[in-house]
């Protein structure tokens, strides 16, 4: 079910990863997770094992096991499950993007690694045209996130080296501010796919044209952002500030408490009523679950429960 031809737009919400009260693992919740998003929130995309799913703190068989439950139950409900695959080695990244190959993912994506750092622009594109050519018939994304990877060439200049370079390359998910760089790509690269990845900010990107966007805040706030795609669409600009400005007063009020992804996943688990579970460590050692109820009570004073 590979994304062959199609475009990848719309909303993508990064999944977290359920675990357990131990932080193992804990698969038995995701097709509970899959209906809650495609009926609740009408998210039908889902990125796995990123940033938000803490792939990098999982062991590849984690990531690969998890690959194959987000897939199974996607299987007809989701329009595109889009693996991960980013490590800081190469041959585990060629790894698991063979495995998401074979079990029926609709894309991958890797960051670039971020400890020994492709020292240039021509080095990343090598090190990715390798990942991709790991699974060939998958659509292969560029996942640029200069704040966590340490990595930030201008993106603009990396498209046209990967186009030349990757058969199966077919755009980039751009976490970062730079709406200028992000800008120019869809201006120039026509023919690919741009999601961002801010999502506080995803008013501002869809001026520039951007395609859809990836992000946590879909797995519980799908719904509202929804809202205003299409207030947006509609030419309805102020109705689309006043939800987005909605969104932003709330991660205001999170960014204040100084949560972060920790507690991004506390509020998933209390807006949908699935138990996912404690991070894993690093993120663990700070975590600790917050009341349900000064969260719910924040969303339902902002009208967004
Ligand atoms: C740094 C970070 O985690 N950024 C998030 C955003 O969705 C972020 O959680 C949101 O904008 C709130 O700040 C995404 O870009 C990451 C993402 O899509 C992923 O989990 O791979």
């Amino acid at each position: 079910m590979a994304l062959a031809g199609k475009k990848l737009r719309g909303l993508v919400a990064a999944t977290f990863t359920p675990m357990t009260s131990r932080s193992d693992i804990n698969v038995s919740v995701v097709q509970e997770y899959v209906d809650y998003l495609v009926n609740k929130q009408n998210v039908k995309n889902i990125f796995v094992n990123g940033t938000t799913g803490e792939g990098m703190s999982l062991s590849v068989q984690e990531r690969k096991r998890l690959a194959e439950e987000w897939v199974k139950h996607g299987r007809g409900k989701m329009d595109n499950v889009i693996i991960h695959v980013g490590c800081l080695s190469l041959e585990d990244t060629k790894d698991l993007a063979a495995h998401a190959a074979s079990c029926g993912a609709d894309a991958i994506s890797s960051v670039s690694p971020s400890f020994l750092k492709p020292s240039s622009q021509d080095a990343l594109v090598l090190y990715l045209k390798e990942v991709a050519a790991a699974a060939p018939s998958l659509p292969f994304y560029y996942y640029h996130i200069p704040s966590l990877s340490g990595v930030n060439y201008q993106v603009r200049n990396l498209v046209g080296k990967m186009q030349l370079h990757i058969p199966s390359f077919r755009g980039v998910k751009f976490s970062d501010v730079n709406l200028m760089d992000f800008s120019l790509c869809i201006h120039e690269y026509k023919e690919l796919d741009f999601l961002f990845g801010v999502d506080e900010q995803l008013l501002g990107s869809l001026v520039f044209g951007a395609h859809g966007a990836v992000g946590s805040t879909y797995n519980y706030l799908g719904s509202t952002t929804h809202k205003m795609l299409a207030a947006f669409e509609e030419g309805n600009l102020k109705k689309a500030r006043e939800i987005q400005c909605k969104i932003q007063e709330f991660m205001a009020f999170v960014f204040a408490l100084g949560w972060g992804l920790p507690e991004f996943k506390n509020i998933m688990s209390v807006t949908s009523g699935i138990d996912l579970g404690p991070p894993r460590l690093p993120l663990m050692a700070n975590w600790k679950q917050e009341h349900p109820e000064t969260v719910r009570a924040e969303l339902k004073r902002l009208g967004l429960m």
